[in-house]
């Protein structure tokens, strides 16, 4: 049996870039979970968590077709950290054990979990590193406007202001990947990329 692979937190603030460089890691072999993605999939498809998000924020979380409904969602939690705290101890166990799961069937050196929110939740305990990618905050903010153009400024700065800021998450990190337009980030992921594996 080929040993269990090191597990490698990737996370940065909204907009930072993290989905992005984990895409690096993904070309140079590197099996990458994206757990927002899997959230929002578990969130559509795990009857269990679908009944307690209706319970907890309303029909309006469904569309008529069964779909999340992620706007009504974003705007009705993101604006109450109250309902950030409840969104997040419903999700978060789940995302929890569908990591495991998937983290188990892997057979690379290492593997990552790309997730927003690592620090905020003591995700760093689980895994035995963490690489932030990190960005100023006006440039972060100016790609999630181009980005998704449904959201608004309020609501990104109610999102960052649910976030760790990004110099405490530089200080914690194992590593960090600077994502501003005169640095290149192949070469950094390279790097990291030798560390990991050794
Ligand atoms: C509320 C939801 C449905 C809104 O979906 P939507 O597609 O509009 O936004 P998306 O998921 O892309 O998030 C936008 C940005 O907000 C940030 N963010 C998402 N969830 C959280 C949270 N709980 N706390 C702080 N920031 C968050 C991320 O930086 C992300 O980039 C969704 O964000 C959600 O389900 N969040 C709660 C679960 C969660 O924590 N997911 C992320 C880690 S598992
Ligand atoms: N170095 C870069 N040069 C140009 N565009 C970039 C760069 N890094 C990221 N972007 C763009 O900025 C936006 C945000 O990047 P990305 O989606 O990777 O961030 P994220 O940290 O995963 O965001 P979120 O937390 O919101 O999911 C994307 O549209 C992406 O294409």
């Amino acid at each position: 049996m080929s040993p269990k692979p090191k597990l490698v937190g990737i996370t940065g603030g909204i907009g930072s870039g993290k989905s992005t460089v984990a895409k690096i890691f993904e070309i140079l072999g590197i099996p990458v979970y994206y757990a927002d993605d899997r959230a929002k999939s578990l969130m559509n498809h795990d009857s269990g968590l679908k009944k307690q998000i209706i319970q907890e924020f309303g029909e309006e979380s469904y569309t008529s077709e069964g779909d999340l409904n992620r706007k009504y969602l974003a705007s009705t939690v993101f604006s109450d950290p109250e309902k950030v705290k409840k969104i997040n101890s419903l999700v978060h166990p789940a995302v929890g054990r569908d990591f495991e799961i998937w983290a188990s069937s892997q057979s690379t050196p290492y593997v990552l979990k790309e997730a927003a929110l690592i620090f905020e939740t003591g995700g760093e305990k689980k895994v035995d590193a963490v690489i932030n990618v990190s960005s100023p905050l006006k440039i972060r903010v100016n790609r999630v406007l181009m980005r998704d153009p449904h959201r608004s400024l309020e609501q990104i700065n109610q999102i960052i202001d649910q976030q760790i800021p990004d110099e405490d998450k530089n200080e914690r990190a194992d590593f960090v990947i600077k994502n501003t337009e005169n640095k290149m980030l192949i070469p950094q992921v390279l790097e990291i990329h030798q560390k990991l594996q050794s």
